[in-house]
């Protein structure tokens, strides 16, 4: 599928997928940052897209940054809407405790997953169809302990105090 591009900064690649088969595409950081444990920042990779219609790009973590350094992303994961044309931005948090992380201007931060979705056309209804499920959700098919709590946090006559 084509998407295309616009690079804000000329000198960064554009997104590439780094092996045959990869989801994910790898974004790169636009700016150096350094992130102290438990900040976050909201950082620029450089890129404008325009996603087609009936698709969607998520901007997902890197696991090896998350394994290796704790870093993740706040809203994971980010919705890159069709028709949005402004910069993509990666809301980066860095989880580990101790220690900061120090990236440099085009290293690989993220990865952008560009899928289809449906769009719901929203039809409102006096009562909605029965399912197996119901209304049960929230570890509702866990062990007793689970069970039990979810009862109590969903049952306020059972909540204890
Ligand atoms: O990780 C992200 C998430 C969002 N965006 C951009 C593209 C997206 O289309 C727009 C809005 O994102 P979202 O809908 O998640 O944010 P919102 O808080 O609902 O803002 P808005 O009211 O602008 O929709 O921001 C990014 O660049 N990166
Ligand atoms: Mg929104």
């Amino acid at each position: 599928m084509r998407v295309e591009v616009v690079r804000l900064d000329p000198e960064l690649p554009l997104p590439a997928y780094a092996h045959p088969g990869d989801a994910g595409a790898d974004l790169l950081t636009a700016v150096d940052v350094t992130l102290r444990p438990g900040e976050r920042a909201l950082v620029p990779t450089g890129i404008a897209l325009a996603v087609p219609f009936g698709h969607v790009a998520l901007v997902h973590p890197r696991s090896g940054l998350a394994a290796r350094h704790g870093l993740s992303i706040v809203n994971t994961p980010g919705t890159v809407d069709a028709g949005y044309r402004g910069e993509v931005k990666v809301l980066l948090v860095n989880l580990d405790p101790v220690e900061p992380v120090e990236l440099r201007r085009g290293d690989r931060i993220a990865q952008l997953v560009v899928q289809r979705v449906e769009l719901a056309d929203f039809a409102e209804v006096e009562s909605l169809p029965t399912s197996a499920r119901g209304a049960g959700g929230y570890g509702s098919t866990g062990g007793f302990a689970a069970a039990q709590q979810t009862a109590q946090t969903t049952d306020p006559g059972k909540a204890s105090t």
